[in-house]
């Protein structure tokens, strides 16, 4: 559990992140490797399936460990209370402004006081995979050129401030030359990358041009694969 003064903080240290999802199944072997594994911070989420009820189970579970663990907001009725930090993802290339302000208009309107406001993170996600789930849900504009993806990054660093921008090519590994060109353009969010990191070479590849790479399906495939991903942790 990290301490609530470094909490939002923290994520500009951070290198290495597994995402777990909450509709997959991780028996408590993986699980323990996972968040033993050196990795500076456990994300739950996903953009499908994601209840309430299994997000609780998993976080109780990765409670266990030390470790950070965050939530990323996907669907309303899974907020759960007490994890470290809440990631809230905004997606720029959106062709629907439901998933860049819409939901979040209804989910502040409707949590209110509650809201724990330090504890929320914005993430500026540009979805650059047109197969995945995510860019289906979210009607999001994948053919873009290298140029207008570093645009959008500029959005989120400069017009909008935000503290994190997150590349997502999940399911496949992506076009590192637009990732470089995004971080490049970008002065103060923290750019993560993720999608189709599957081993320590596409992790060491994916952590040459961004400043946090987050791995996620390969942890369910290969578990060995997945743990030599935290090598990039050595590298600066
Ligand atoms: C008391 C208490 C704890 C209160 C909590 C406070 C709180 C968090 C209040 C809510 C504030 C707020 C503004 C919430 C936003 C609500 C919301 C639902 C916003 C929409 C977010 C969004 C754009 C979702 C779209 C999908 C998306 C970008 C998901 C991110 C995760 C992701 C891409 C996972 C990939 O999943 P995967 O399963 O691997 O996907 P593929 O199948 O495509 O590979
Ligand atoms: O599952 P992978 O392809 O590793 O992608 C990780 C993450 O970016 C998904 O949101
Ligand atoms: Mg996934």
């Amino acid at each position: 559990m990290l301490e609530e003064c470094v909490l939002a903080d923290s994520i500009q240290s951070w290198r290495h992140v597994f995402k777990l999802d909450p509709d997959k199944e991780l028996n408590d072997e993986t699980l323990d490797a996972v968040c033993m594994s050196g990795t500076d911070a456990i994300m739950i989420g996903g953009s499908s399936g994601v209840t309430y009820e299994n997000t609780v189970d998993l976080l109780s579970r990765v409670r266990r460990y030390e470790v950070p663990c965050v939530l990323e907001v996907s669907d309303l009725e899974a907020v759960v209370p007490g994890f470290d930090l809440y990631m809230i993802p905004m997606v720029l290339n959106t062709t629907d402004s439901n998933w860049i302000i819409g939901q979040h208009q209804r989910a502040i309107e409707q949590f209110g006081y509650m809201i724990p406001w330090d504890l929320l993170v914005t993430e500026g996600y540009i979805v650059l995979n047109g197969d995945s789930t995510v860019a289906k849900l979210t009607s999001a504009n994948t053919s873009l050129s290298a140029s207008a993806a570093a645009s959008y990054a500029q959005i989120a660093d400069k017009l909008m401030q935000l503290p994190i921008i997150y590349v997502e090519y999940s399911g496949v590994f992506g076009d590192m030359e637009m990732v470089q060109k995004i971080h490049r353009g970008t002065e103060r969010s923290r750019v993560l990358y993720g999608g189709g990191i599957v081993d320590k070479s596409t992790a060491l590849q994916a952590a040459a041009v961004c400043d946090t790479i987050v791995v996620g399906n390969i942890i369910y495939r290969d578990l060995a694969k997945a743990l030599e991903t935290v090598a990039v942790k050595d590298r600066v």
